[in-house]
């Protein structure tokens, strides 16, 4: 290539790492893989490197991305970075090799302070986000994204709903921010996808997308979990090693993985390293590599950073699962909510130790992107990335291949298609046999109405034998109507009648769920159930109501309303209703224990906490029989107070009452009631 043709692809690069980085760190939707993304970088800083020119706006030169509006800005005591790489042992003796020589330069300019030889620690490389904790004399008072490096999201509220993370630590001499990884486990995404509204692909973007919603109820819903690894900047304590900022983070109860390893030499680390590429998959949380760090405290101060990254530590990445095999066919799938996904057959084929033999291709511009149009019975390269299910990169070679036909009726129905965006639609709602056999499962589901031991097979045969095409459907059937269906005895039928029935006095917001109303998750369902306290309200809730109410936005509240003003839903529920269905509002449990702590106690509330909302508290503490009240007086035995307290603060002090101004220990007195 003449140094012109290099000097356009250099620029058309740039151009395109930095759209894949805001796709990836500011809307947490990447639309390639790590190791599609990775090679681009790779060839990028080649190109850089030959051509001895880097372009100011070049994403080598710069951490992370964009950041969201809505939060407040959060300004890193200490910087933070992002990582050198290595890929493989050649390159991470490269990169030692580079160490050692930084650490003889200094020692030649040094001499009275000469480094030690480099030993090394080695920890996983989580796959997450960054998280920036600071907290002052011992308590958390700002938790941040990485943001650009220098300036990161605020995201206190949302990280508070991380139980693992301490609101509060004993060291209390000084300001410190450490560092850690905000995670979802695989087997939380797992449960979550099991009932949710639009199931998450990969567990790095659902603990991103989460941790960077504006509102915390959906962070706290994706039941985030966190690991520490890093003392950023610390007033009041330092580290001569490694070691004693791990020690000193476990004593100060931050979660820190168990799995660290020091180590003399490279060479010691490197049945390590493919021990634990074996066994990555065995882990209930996304690792995208390992972190190799020099032990030594003072070294990594001497040999500091470059724009970008520690000249003292290194992640080394796995190498990327990938195969070549054979797309059979695509197929196109009807979901509950009518949208068309493709799935590709291919040839049966070992990818990390599993047989794959459907992948993702998410949708029409999907296969246009990758340009799989004309690609079935050709060769085709797959990839396990960090995503649940395995997708196809692309064509191995340039073989034309017979036409991917995009449907333009519904594969399920044979109704015309409606193209929404990349995605197409089938509106036949009633009359599409996957979508209603799917809105009868997703209504049984456990955080819908939870009948029990219902499941898609249980709707496909009710469909068929029974003709239970809508959920209603489900309280008109009979001990007759299912002892007859194969593989039902009568302990089953029985049992199955029995969940029903107890169905019908589910809570208000599990109803509210079941129901399906596009784009209401589960914790919109909880603000509509909270709010309005009836299904007659909720069903003749208006736009501009709906839109006042926490987190409810323009097209969540038009779904709503016009789910509500849908003759066929509002025909199942009023026959839902007749058959004895009848929504409850959380009512308290009527036996509190009188071992509680809380039993008996009068507690009063004042100021906002970070994640607990007033009402939800005022019901969590009735129901362990403690009584709320507005005023604080002699007889009050307790105060809660949140932020901005005011005068019932001050008279409680005054009066000398208990005051717990901690939300962990207020969640804590509440739990104590198992
Ligand atoms: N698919 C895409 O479109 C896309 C876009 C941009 C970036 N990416 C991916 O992100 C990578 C680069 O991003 P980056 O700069 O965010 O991350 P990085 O790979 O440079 O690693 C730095 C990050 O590693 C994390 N980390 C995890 N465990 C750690 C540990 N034990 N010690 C220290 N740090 C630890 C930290 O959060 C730190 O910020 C790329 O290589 C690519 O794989 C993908
Ligand atoms: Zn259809």
């Amino acid at each position: 290539m003449s140094t012109n043709q290099d000097q356009q692809r250099m620029e058309q690069l740039i151009k395109e790492l930095n759209e894949h980085n805001y796709s990836y760190y500011t809307l947490d939707a990447p639309t390639i893989s790590d190791a599609e993304y990775d090679r681009l970088y790779d060839e990028l800083v080649a190109l850089e490197a030959s051509l001895g020119n880097v372009l100011p706006h070049s994403p080598t030169q710069r951490v992370g991305g964009e950041m969201l509006t809505g939060f407040a800005q959060h300004k890193h005591l200490a910087r933070l970075w992002s990582l050198d790489k290595a890929q493989n042992l050649e390159q991470l003796y490269a990169w030692e090799a580079k160490l050692k020589r930084a650490i003889q330069d200094y020692n030649t300019k040094n001499p009275s302070l000469a480094l030690p030889d480099p030993t090394y620690v080695m920890e996983l490389k989580f796959d997450g986000l960054t998280l920036n904790l600071t907290y002052e004399r011992g308590q958390l008072v700002q938790a941040a994204t990485r943001g650009n490096g220098t300036i990161g999201e605020g995201i206190l509220a949302q990280v508070k709903t991380i139980k693992s993370i301490p609101l509060s630590i004993p060291f209390t001499e000084g300001i410190i921010e450490v560092q850690g990884e905000g995670i979802m486990t695989l087997s939380t995404l797992a449960r979550y996808n099991e009932t949710a509204e639009e199931p998450l692909k990969n567990a790095r973007n659902a603990a991103a997308g989460a941790l960077r919603n504006l509102n915390p109820s959906v962070t706290a819903s994706r039941k985030l979990d966190a690991f520490i690894y890093n003392v950023g900047y610390a007033q009041g304590v330092s580290f001569a090693d490694h070691r004693q900022m791990q020690q000193f983070l476990k004593d100060n109860q931050f979660k820190v993985n168990p799995y660290v390893i020091y180590a003399d030499n490279l060479k010691e680390l490197e049945s390590e390293l493919s021990a634990l590429a074996e066994r990555r998959n065995e882990l209930d949380f996304l690792i995208d590599g390992a972190v190799i760090k020099v032990q030594d405290m003072r070294t990594r101060e001497a040999l500091g950073y470059t724009d970008k990254f520690p000249r003292w530590a290194v992640a080394f990445k796995f190498e990327a699962e990938e195969a070549e095999t054979t797309l059979l066919s695509v197929s196109w799938e009807v979901g509950r909510t009518g949208k068309i996904t493709p799935v590709a057959k291919v040839e049966a084929v070992e990818l990390a130790g599993v047989t794959v033999q459907n992948c993702t291709l998410n949708n029409m511009g999907d296969i246009e992107r990758k340009n799989l149009k004309f690609a079935l019975g050709t060769l085709v390269a797959i990839r396990r990335s960090n995503d649940v299910i395995p997708e196809i990169l692309g064509k191995v070679d340039e073989e034309q291949g017979e036409e991917i036909v995009f449907p333009t009726l519904c594969p399920a129905c044979g109704s015309e298609l409606e193209q929404r965006g990349a995605h197409l639609f089938c509106n036949n709602k009633l009359g599409c046999e996957p979508q209603m056999i799917g809105r009868i499962t997703h209504f049984a589901a456990r955080d819908a109405m939870d009948i029990e031991s219902f499941s898609v097979m249980t709707a496909e045969q009710l469909y068929h034998e029974c003709g239970v095409k809508d959920p209603a459907d489900l309280y008109r059937l009979t001990f007759d109507d299912l002892i007859k269906l194969e593989r039902f005895g009568e302990k089953k039928a029985q049992k199955l009648l029995d969940a029903i029935e107890k169905s019908k006095t589910r809570e208000l917001a599990s109803f509210l769920f079941a129901l399906g109303i596009p784009n209401t998750g589960k914790a919109t369902a909880k603000t509509l159930a909270d709010h309005y306290r009836s299904l007659d309200a909720v069903m003749n809730a208006t736009v501009d109501e709906l839109i006042e109410l926490q987190d409810i936005g323009l097209i969540v509240a038009e779904s709503i309303v016009s789910f509500f003003q849908d003759d066929s839903i509002k025909q199942s529920i009023s026959e839902m209703l007749e058959a004895g269905v009848a929504p409850q509002i959380e009512e308290l449990p009527t036996a509190a224990s009188e071992d509680h702590p809380l039993f008996g106690k009068t507690i009063v509330i004042t100021g906002t906490l970070p994640t607990l909302g007033r009402d939800e508290l005022t019901k969590k503490l009735e129901a362990c029989g403690a009584k709320v009240t507005g005023s604080v007086s002699k007889k009050t035995d307790l105060v809660i107070a949140g932020e901005k307290a005011g005068s019932k603060l001050t008279k409680a002090q005054q009066l000398g009452i208990e005051i717990i101004e901690d939300e962990a220990a207020v969640l804590q007195l509440l739990d104590s009631q198992e």
